[in-house]
């Protein structure tokens, strides 16, 4: 995949959208989707040996030092401190882990299992060989861990940086911490591991960052495509179901309403027959222009199901809040004006059904509800909105 003809591609699409397309392909489905994937057993195995290798790491790391708090030191706050860092840094290593499908995925990050692979096992040498102690070397890990602090994907290098010091700042002191008791610490060791997680740090996130981005783009990318129409750039059918089905959901759970306002444009086909089919396609993008202008508030959401068809859905609204959004965008539709049409007294109106969430709905429920309005609509003579 070219990765820089896809973001150029996202940012023109963008643009379009006006950032009214959501996602609801989040990081759990991605997750799941590495998970039960039967493609990348092979990344897959070598990373859970990972975690389970970094479980029974830190683990050991906190039961050691449990077991010899109070032959070191007198401090109660040890205990909580270590599990802490242990629960937080097996959670990152899960996160990786999604991370590393995600560039199998992709064929980018290769070079990302060598450099974990090889902060493991310097890790674990250093651990075994170093002569004075063990625990002056046993955070040496982190190296692994503080890219993983790019997550919020679109980081600079200088962010990238600022994060890498402020979790090792973080995960420093509190080593610190607990090792300045120690008989055999030593403040040298510990200032060379800093720098070297630094170091490492910051340059693990500057290469994550740029291999993840992309990875990261062409995933949206995809989901930009599955679920908008190409000619109007709004959402699609597919983005109905899924969107709509999300607010029954939160309907269900919150006990708040939404309506749904179904379009179809009046006589389109005479539209196309007299002005041609092009003037028809122009008709079409003017009015997901408006809709997409009368759908301020971010979750409404501008749809076209298809044809000359079109849907609205407004979350936390009632339906006589959602008739008064119809009626100001019919107004605004039979106002516009066309110089492009062969006739100059031409404009286009439309009929709506409307219809408010009641529970025990389903998104199928409302949207019969709606079409039948519509077409009652319809038979009473157009260029009208019914609620119901
Ligand atoms: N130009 C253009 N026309 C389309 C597109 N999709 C559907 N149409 C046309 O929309 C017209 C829909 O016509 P009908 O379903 O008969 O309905 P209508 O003429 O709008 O009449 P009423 O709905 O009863 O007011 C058909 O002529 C389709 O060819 C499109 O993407 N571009």
């Amino acid at each position: 995949m070219d990765f820089l003809s896809t973001v150029d591609e996202l940012k023109r699409h963008q643009l379009n959208t006006s950032g009214k397309l959501r996602f609801s392909v989040g990081l759990y489905a991605e997750y799941k989707a590495w998970l039960i994937s039967k493609n990348e057993s092979i990344a897959r195995n070598v990373l859970l040996i990972m975690l389970f290798f970094w479980s029974i790491f830190w683990l050991a790391d906190f039961f050691r030092l449990y077991g010899q708090q109070f032959e070191y030191r007198n401090m109660p706050m040890i205990d909580i401190v270590v599990s802490v860092r242990s629960l937080v840094l097996l959670y990152l290593v899960g996160l990786f882990a999604w991370l590393q499908r995600a560039a199998v995925t992709y064929k980018v990050g290769y070079l990302w299992v060598a450099y974990f692979v090889l902060a493991t096992a310097t890790a674990i040498l250093s651990n075994i060989y170093h002569e004075q102690g063990e625990y002056q070397s046993a955070w040496l890990p982190i190296v692994i861990v503080v890219p993983l602090f790019t997550l919020p994907i679109g980081m600079t290098f200088a962010s990238a940086i600022r994060l890498g010091l402020s979790v090792l700042i973080i995960i420093g002191a509190s080593h610190y911490i607990m090792l300045k008791d120690l008989p055999d610490h030593s403040p040298n060791m510990f200032l060379a591991s800093l720098v070297l997680c630094m170091i490492s740090g910051a340059a693990g996130s500057y290469y994550l960052d740029k291999v993840f981005k992309a990875a990261f783009v062409a995933l949206k990318l995809l989901e930009l495509k599955t679920f908008t129409d190409p000619m109007t750039d709004l959402g699609n059918r597919r983005y109905f179901n899924s969107f709509g089905n999300k607010l029954v959901e939160d309907a269900i759970r919150t006990n708040k309403s939404f309506s749904l306002v179904i379009i179809d444009l009046d006589h389109f086909k005479k539209v196309n027959d007299r002005e041609g089919h092009e003037f028809g396609d122009l008709v079409l993008i003017r009015f997901s222009e408006l809709l997409t202008e009368s759908s301020r508030r971010p979750f409404d959401l501008p749809i076209r199901l298809g044809g000359e068809e079109f849907a609205i859905l407004l979350k936390d609204t009632k339906g006589e809040d959602a008739m008064v959004v119809a009626n100001n965008l019919l107004s605004k539709c039979k106002e516009t004006r066309y110089p492009e049409a062969k006739s100059t007294t031409f404009s286009q109106s439309f009929s709506a059904g409307i219809t408010e969430y009641v529970q025990g709905d389903n998104l199928q429920d409302m949207y019969k509800r709606a079409d039948k309005l519509l077409y009652e609509a319809k038979s009473n003579g157009r260029s009208l909105v019914l609620l119901g």
